[in-house]
């Protein structure tokens, strides 16, 4: 599954945050805990050169508490980052969030001066939720759907705190396709650009061998079938999504495992670990550089022919 989607607003949120990143103290970059890799976007430390950064591993009531503790250590420990999981049902938690941030400056908040910060993160990870929160007032829309915020803003805060809302942005090619897959069934891309019925096979799959007994448990299967497509024919069967024929209606079926998913009714799950992310990390490393040759090869190829026609 190749997706590419990245919409006009995006590269303008790109060419904004470069823009603006000069005046900003601190970032807050805003991660989905059930998918903390293919959430965080590589843009940003090219963006950010040495400006702090506090990476928030949102929505982790939906994430498995688990693999949840694991990221947090392997980001403080391993990166070197401050991290911090919340979910944006726990108002307490995000407005903790500005005691942490004007922790990691303290000279700004010793001099009195005003503390501005960055809050960016790719769409649906839940900035406007938690900007909604901070601010005490309903500034952005927000929205269980990719790439609600479209042009960004700047909040005053009552703590000398200045909030700068930028809209989600994702890089251009999501690679490699395991990424792809992971946001797609988190909602981090738009239904509209990715198949169902692929999304939620993947996700089966990872299901299967992570969390069989919430499958098991949510659509009430025997046992579990060998394969993802039985497992979707015995929901279908469940859940009546059976049309004429007795065909399954796997659209139907799809649509239920990914709702299921989204609401956290199947379970707090989390979709990669450590290892799974790190994984990622190097293929696609790999595929950006392979991606590059073929690039070289190409432009050497046509300066080549150009030579040749002269
Ligand atoms: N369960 C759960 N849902 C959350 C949490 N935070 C946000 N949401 C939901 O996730 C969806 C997306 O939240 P938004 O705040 O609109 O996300 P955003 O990052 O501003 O999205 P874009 O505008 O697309 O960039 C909404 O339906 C929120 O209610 C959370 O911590 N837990």
């Amino acid at each position: 599954m190749a997706i590419n989607w990245f919409p006009g607003h995006m590269h303008k949120a790109r060419k904004e945050i470069a823009e603006i990143m000069p005046q900003v103290d601190v970032i807050i970059e805003i991660l989905d805990a059930r998918i903390p890799f293919s959430s965080e976007n590589p843009l940003v430390p090219e963006l950010r050169g040495d400006t702090p950064v506090l990476k928030i591993l949102n929505k982790s009531d939906l994430a498995d508490p688990i693999q949840t503790q694991r990221w947090l250590e392997h980001l403080q420990q391993e990166r070197g980052i401050t991290a911090i999981a919340v979910t944006s049902q726990d108002t307490k938690q995000i407005k903790d969030l500005l005691n942490v941030i004007s922790e990691m400056v303290p000279h700004r908040v010793s001099q009195d001066k005003q503390l501005r910060a960055l809050i960016c993160g790719i769409p649906n990870v839940g900035k406007s939720t938690t900007i909604n929160i901070l601010a005490d007032r309903i500034i952005a829309k927000t929205g269980n759907e990719a790439g609600v915020t479209k042009a960004q803003q700047r909040i005053r805060l009552d703590n000398n705190i200045v909030l700068h809302d930028t809209p989600g942005f994702l890089w251009p090619k999501l690679e490699p396709e395991d990424c792809g897959y992971r946001l797609a069934i988190t909602g981090g891309i738009k239904d509209t650009v990715t198949e169902k019925e692929d999304i939620a096979y993947y996700a089966i799959e990872y299901l299967m061998e992570h969390y069989p007994e919430l499958l098991i448990e949510r659509y009430q299967l025997k046992d579990m079938p060998a394969t993802p497509i039985e497992v979707m024919d015995a929901i279908a069967v469940n859940r009546a999504c059976v049309r004429k024929g007795g065909i399954a209606d796997l659209y139907k079926v799809s649509e239920i495992i990914l709702n299921d998913y989204r609401s956290g009714t199947l379970g707090a799950i989390t979709l990669e670990t450590v290892e799974q992310g790190i994984e990622a990390k190097a293929i696609g490393k790999i595929q950006e550089a392979e991606r590059l040759a073929k690039k070289q090869a190409f432009e050497d190829n046509k300066k080549k022919k150009k030579r040749r026609n002269k």
